[in-house]
C-alpha cells in the first residue's frame, strides 16, 4: 500500500452498493442519510480489540470484519430495529499488512451485505499495538416500539430466540494446543464463535407484535443478560435450566471434555440471540407469527414478583443465580 489513502480505497472497494436513502456517501467530511418515514432512529457502537475479542488463534481477518458487524446488528436486533447504515473506525499496528486488513474488508462486506448493511464512512489510523476495530451502526424501529430491557412484568414468558453456550464451546476449542484435531471433529461450534448469525427477523417479529416486549442480545453470557432484564424492570426472572437451548454439538463437546455446558451458556457469551419476555396471552401468536417467518422461540421460564434477580430451578428448588457472565474489568 502507498498510504493510509490508497488502502481506504481498496478498503471501500469491498463494501456493497449503497440505497437511495444514501443523499451524501463516502468522500465527503461526513455522510448523509435519509431516515425512513415516521420512523425512530437506533443507534449502538461496539469495539473489537486484538487479544480481548480475537487472537490470531481465535479467528482469521475475514471472521473479524463479518462479527463485527454482526455484534453491531446484533444490538439493533435487540431493540427490535432494521440495521441500516455503519461507519467503520479502524486501528491498525503495523504487523497487519495490506492484505491482512483487506481479507477483514472481505469478511466485513459480507457481513454488511448479508446483514443488509451500508458502510457510509469511518477512519483509518495507526495503532502502536493490536488491532482495533469500532463499529457504529445506525438503524430504524416504529416510533414506540422498540424492545425496552425495562419491559418485563409478573406472569410474562421468558424466551431465548436460538441454541447458547456454541460459542463459548467454540473458543474453548479453538485456544487448545491441539486445536486442528478438533475442529474437524466440531466445525459447528468454530462457527458459532466465528461467525455468529443475528436474526434480524426475531427482533422485527417482536417489535411489530404490538405488545410489551422486554429482549437483550445475549453478548456477554445469559446470566448477565437475564439480570439486566430483571434490574432495569425490578422484577424477577425464574430461568428452568432443563429447558436452554444447547446444541448437540455442545453438549457432546462438553461431555467429552468434562464441562458443564449450561456454564457456557450462563457465562460464556457472544452467542448472539435474543433473551427476553412478553406477556403469556400472546406467546401462541408470537409462536403462530414465528413460524412463518422462520424464525424459533424457546420457553425458558417465566417473571414473578419477588426481589429483584434471576433465580434457577431445578427439581423444584430455587436458588439465586451465581453465573456472572463476561465482564472486562472484573
Ligand atoms: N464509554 C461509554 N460512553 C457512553 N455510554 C456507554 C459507554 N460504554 C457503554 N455505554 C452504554 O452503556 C450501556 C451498556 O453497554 P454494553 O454493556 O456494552 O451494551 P451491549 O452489551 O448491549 O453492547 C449501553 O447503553 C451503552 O451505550
Ligand atoms: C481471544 C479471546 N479471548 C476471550 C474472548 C471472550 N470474550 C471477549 S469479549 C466477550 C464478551 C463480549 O464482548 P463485549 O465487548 O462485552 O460486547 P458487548 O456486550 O459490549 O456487546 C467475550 C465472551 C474472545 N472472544 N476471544
Ligand atoms: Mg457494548
Ligand atoms: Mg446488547
Ligand atoms: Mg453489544
Amino acid at each position: 500500500m502507498k498510504d493510509e489513502f490508497d488502502l481506504i480505497a481498496k478498503l471501500l472497494q469491498k463494501r456493497p452498493p449503497v440505497d437511495k436513502s444514501v443523499e451524501v456517501d463516502v468522500g465527503d467530511d461526513a455522510a448523509v442519510y435519509r431516515p425512513g418515514l415516521g420512523m425512530s432512529q437506533v443507534i449502538t457502537c461496539d469495539t473489537m480489540v486484538e487479544s480481548v475479542h480475537f487472537s490470531e488463534q481465535t479467528m482469521a481477518p475475514e471472521d473479524i470484519g463479518w462479527k463485527g458487524i454482526a455484534s453491531n446488528v446484533s444490538d439493533i436486533v435487540a431493540m427490535g430495529g432494521i440495521p441500516k447504515h455503519a461507519v467503520i473506525s479502524l486501528a491498525a499496528p503495523e504487523v497487519w499488512e495490506e492484505e491482512s486488513l483487506l481479507r477483514f474488508y472481505d469478511g466485513l462486506g459480507a457481513g454488511a451485505k448479508h446483514f443488509g448493511v451500508t458502510i457510509l464512512g469511518g477512519d483509518t489510523v495507526r495503532s502502536m499495538k493490536g488491532l482495533v476495530v469500532t463499529i457504529t451502526l445506525v438503524g430504524e424501529v416504529e416510533r414506540d416500539c422498540s424492545l425496552r430491557r425495562s419491559n418485563a412484568r409478573p406472569g410474562d414468558i421468558v424466551f431465548v430466540t436460538g441454541p447458547l453456550g456454541g460459542s463459548a464451546a467454540g473458543l474453548h476449542l479453538l485456544l487448545r494446543e491441539d486445536t486442528s484435531e478438533w475442529i474437524v471433529r466440531y466445525p459447528s461450534l468454530v462457527a458459532f464463535h466465528q461467525r455468529p448469525y443475528p436474526h434480524i427477523e426475531a427482533g422485527r417479529v417482536l417489535s411489530t407484535l404490538g405488545e410489551r416486549v422486554a429482549a437483550n442480545d445475549v453478548s456477554d453470557g445469559l446470566g448477565r443478560e437475564a439480570r439486566e432484564i430483571a434490574e432495569a424492570s425490578g422484577v424477577r426472572l425464574v430461568i428452568e435450566p432443563s429447558l436452554i437451548p444447547i446444541s448437540p454439538e455442545t453438549v457432546a463437546y462438553g461431555a467429552e471434555i468434562g464441562v458443564n455446558p449450561l456454564q457456557w451458556a450462563f457465562d460464556g457469551g457472544e452467542d448472539y440471540q435474543l433473551v427476553g419476555t412478553l406477556p403469556a396471552q400472546s406467546w401462541e401468536r408470537l409462536l403462530h407469527l414465528a413460524k412463518e417467518k422462520e424464525v424459533s422461540f424457546t420457553q425458558i421460564g417465566w417473571v414473578e414478583e419477588g426481589e429483584v434477580g434471576v433465580y434457577c430451578i431445578d427439581e423444584g428448588k430455587r436458588s439465586l443465580l451465581s453465573y456472572k457472565g463476561y465482564n472486562h474489568f472484573a
